[in-house]
C-alpha cells in the first residue's frame, strides 16, 4: 500500500502521517507514505520522524500539477490536507489562500485523476458552512462561507465534487469542527494562548468571547479521516463534530486554570472582522455509516495539549508570530 498526503508537515497531516506510521490504522499496516508538503510558515518538518524507512518526504507545491502527478503514480490513495488554514492571515492576504486551497486542490484533483489513483480524501473544514445560531449543519446544508479563507475552501470542496461527478474520480469529503492537541502552530486560539499564559503574557480575546466553536482531539479527527477514506462513498461529504461546544471565554477560562494563570491576563480586544458566532455539525452520518466515535475526553486532551506545550518551549519559541494586530501589538 502506497499512500500520498499533501500538507503532512503540518499540524493535522503530520500526526495523521505518524499515526500511520506506527501502524494505528487496521488495514493499513506496513504502508508507504510519501508527504508532499511547500513547507510555509506552518509546515515544520520537525513535526514527522526526521528518518523512517516507510516515509519518503518532497517539498514542493501542490500547484505544481506535473510534481504532483509523478509522485502519484502507483499511489494507491490520497490524503489531500496542503492548505492555507489560518482565518485572521485571510482577512488581510487573501491571495494564498485562494492559490493554494482552490487552484491547489484543482492540481490534485487532476493530477490524481491522471494517475489513476484508486482512493482520494479531501480533508475540509465545518466553516463552509458560515455560521449558525442554534442547531447544527448536516452535509446537505448550502454552503455560506463567510471569510476568504471559508470562501476558498468551500471552493475547493466544490472542485472536489465536480472531479467526482464529471470524471468519476473516487473522491470524499470530509469536513470537522476546530482541532486541538499537539504541533499546532502558536497562531491558533488554543495553542497561542497557552503559550502566551504560560510565559506569564495576556491572552487577545476577540469581541466579548461569546463565540462558540466546537473542539475534536486531532487524533480523533485522524481516526475520522482513515474511516472515511477506507468505508467512505464516492462523492459523498461526512461531517466529524467534536461535540465539545464551548464559547471562547470559558475555554479561556478553563486554559487559565490549566497553566495555574491569572484572569487578569484577558485582553478584550477589537473583534476579528467577519467573525462566526457559532459552528456546530451533526456527524451523525459518520457515526452511523462508518462507525466513527471519538475516543479523546476533552478534560484528558487539554490537559495533556497544555503539557505539551509546557514540555516543548522549543518547538513553539520559534514559530513564526500571528499576524500583526495593532491592539494584539499593544498587549507584550
Ligand atoms: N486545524 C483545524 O482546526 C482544521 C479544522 C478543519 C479543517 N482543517 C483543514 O485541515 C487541513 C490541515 O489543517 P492544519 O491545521 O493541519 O493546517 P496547517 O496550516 O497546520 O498545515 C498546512 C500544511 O500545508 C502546507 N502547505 C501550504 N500550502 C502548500 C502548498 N501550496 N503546497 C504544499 N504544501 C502546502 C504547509 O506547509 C503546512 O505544512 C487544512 O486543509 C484545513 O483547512 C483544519
Ligand atoms: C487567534 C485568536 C482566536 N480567537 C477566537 C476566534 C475564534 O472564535 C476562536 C478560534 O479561533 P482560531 O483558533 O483562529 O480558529 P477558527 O477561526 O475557528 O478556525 C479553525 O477551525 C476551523 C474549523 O472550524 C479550521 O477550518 C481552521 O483551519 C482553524 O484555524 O477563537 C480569539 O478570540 N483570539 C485570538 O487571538
Amino acid at each position: 500500500m502506497r499512500i500520498l498526503v499533501t500538507g503532512g508537515a503540518g499540524f493535522i497531516g503530520s500526526r495523521f502521517v505518524t499515526m500511520l506510521l506506527q501502524d494505528r490504522f487496521v488495514g493499513w499496516e506496513g504502508a508507504d507514505t510519501t508527504v508532499l508538503d511547500s513547507l510555509t510558515y506552518a509546515g515544520n518538518r520537525a513535526n514527522l520522524p526526521a528518518a523512517h524507512p516507510r516515509l519518503h518526504f518532497v517539498r514542493g507545491d501542490i500547484c505544481d500539477t506535473e510534481l504532483v502527478h509523478d509522485l502519484m503514480r502507483g499511489a494507491d490513495a490520497v490524503v489531500h490536507f496542503a492548505a492555507e488554514s489560518h482565518v485572521d492571515r485571510s482577512l488581510t492576504g487573501p491571495t494564498a489562500f485562494y492559490r493554494t486551497n482552490v487552484v491547489g486542490t484543482q492540481s490534485v484533483m487532476e493530477a490524481a485523476l491522471r494517475a489513476r489513483v484508486e482512493r482520494v480524501l479531501h480533508v475540509s473544514t465545518d466553516e463552509v458552512y458560515g455560521s449558525i445560531e442554534t442547531g447544527a449543519w448536516t452535509e446537505d446544508s448550502p454552503l455560506l462561507p463567510n471569510t476568504p479563507y471559508a470562501a476558498s475552501k468551500a471552493g475547493s470542496d466544490l472542485v472536489a465534487r465536480s472531479y467526482w461527478r464529471t470524471h468519476g474520480l473516487d473522491v470524499s469529503i470530509t469536513r470537522c469542527s476546530n482541532n486541538y492537541g499537539p504541533h499546532q502552530h502558536p497562531e491558533k486560539l488554543i495553542p497561542l494562548f497557552v503559550t502566551r499564559l504560560l510565559q506569564g503574557l495576556p491572552v487577545p480575546l476577540y469581541g466579548d468571547g461569546s463565540n462558540t466553536r466546537e473542539w475534536l482531539h486531532v487524533d480523533d479527527h485522524c481516526r475520522a479521516l482513515h474511516l472515511a477514506l477506507n468505508k467512505g462513498t464516492a462523492g459523498e461529504v461526512y461531517n466529524v463534530g467534536g461535540g465539545n461546544a464551548w464559547t471562547n471565554l470559558d475555554l479561556t477560562h478553563r486554559l487559565l486554570e490549566l497553566c495555574e494563570a491569572d484572569r487578569s491576563l484577558v485582553r478584550y480586544v477589537t473583534d476579528r472582522k467577519g467573525h462566526d458566532l457559532r459552528y456546530a455539525l451533526d456527524d451523525s452520518k459518520i457515526r452511523e455509516e462508518l462507525g466513527y466515535a471519538p475516543r479523546v475526553p476533552f478534560d484528558q486532551g487539554l490537559a495533556d495539549t497544555v503539557a505539551w506545550y509546557r514540555d516543548h518551549p522549543d518547538w513553539w519559541r520559534d514559530a513564526a508570530a500571528p499576524p500583526e494586530r495593532p491592539d494584539a501589538r499593544a498587549l507584550t
